[in-house]
């Protein structure tokens, strides 16, 4: 596995706007994002406002309408970009972690791990040693050999953070990675993140409904009918 790069990624004035059935349907009007290595961006706001829209953009996973993505400077998705020629820079700098684990469940949770770094060519013996590894760090060291099906909801969301994580991400996105867990599960998922940022330097962004979460940000960006707006975390209490 080649070293981490600690590297900016930067959303630049991107819109988002899908056809429906050949009616425009503006998803994101306007919004823009800086994610640096060791700092936690929180996007919050109503449902529709257009914070998954964002997050897919930034992840490489949809193309804008309008603006562009950059990393480390470099213009990497823009209006058109084929994301498809993106896969290997996704697999190499990004990690994703959904609202569910969406573990393989065939797979054993050190399975699910290193699968993600076999995809990315790394050789079964050292995927296995560093899934342990991941797996260990995250307090799941001993659940290694269950399937998704014996553990609980925030015991697989722990094992899809050490798949995120399996090939050293610059950067993880989150999509309401908190929404299905508990209260205490949740919140160890959002000192996870913390954690990851401050001892391993990744940029992190989170998605979310859940002002309690606000604590855990360095930034947060507001979305509402598509437009974003950025505010010190303080600000969320406005929503509560
Ligand atoms: N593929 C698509 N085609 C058409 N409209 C879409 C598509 N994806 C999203 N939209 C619309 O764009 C708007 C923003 O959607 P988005 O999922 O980004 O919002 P969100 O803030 O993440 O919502 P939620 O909190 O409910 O997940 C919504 O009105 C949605 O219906």
């Amino acid at each position: 596995m080649s070293p981490r790069r600690l590297a900016t990624l930067e959303v630049r004035n991107v819109s988002k706007i899908y056809d429906s059935g050949g009616t425009p349907v503006t998803a994101l009007a306007s919004g823009s994002l800086i994610l640096k290595p060791g700092a936690v961006t929180g996007i919050v706001g109503p449902s529709g406002s257009g914070k998954t829209t964002l997050l897919m953009i930034a992840g490489l996973l949809e193309t804008p309408t309008a603006g562009e993505v950059l990393f480390d400077g470099k213009v990497i998705s823009r209006p058109g970009a084929k994301l498809n020629d993106l896969r290997a820079f996704r697999r190499t700098h990004l990690g994703f972690v959904f609202q569910k684990a969406n573990l393989i469940p065939y797979l054993t949770a050190a399975e699910n791990v290193a699968i993600a770094m076999q995809i990315n060519d790394v050789g079964r013996r050292q995927a296995q040693k560093r899934a342990a590894e991941l797996l260990g760090a995250l307090g799941m060291g001993h659940r290694g050999t269950n399937y998704p099906s014996q553990l609980s909801g925030g015991e697989q969301q722990r094992v899809s953070i050490a798949r995120a994580l399996a090939n050293d991400p610059t950067v993880i996105l989150a999509d309401e990675p908190t929404a299905a867990l508990d209260g205490t599960r949740a919140e160890m998922v959002m000192k996870v993140f913390r954690a990851l940022a401050d001892s391993r330097n990744v940029a992190l962004c989170v998605v979310t409904h859940d002002t309690r979460w606000m604590k855990y940000f360095d930034t947060m960006l507001e979305l509402e009918d598509g437009r974003a707006r950025e505010s010190p975390p303080s600000a969320a209490k406005a929503h509560e």
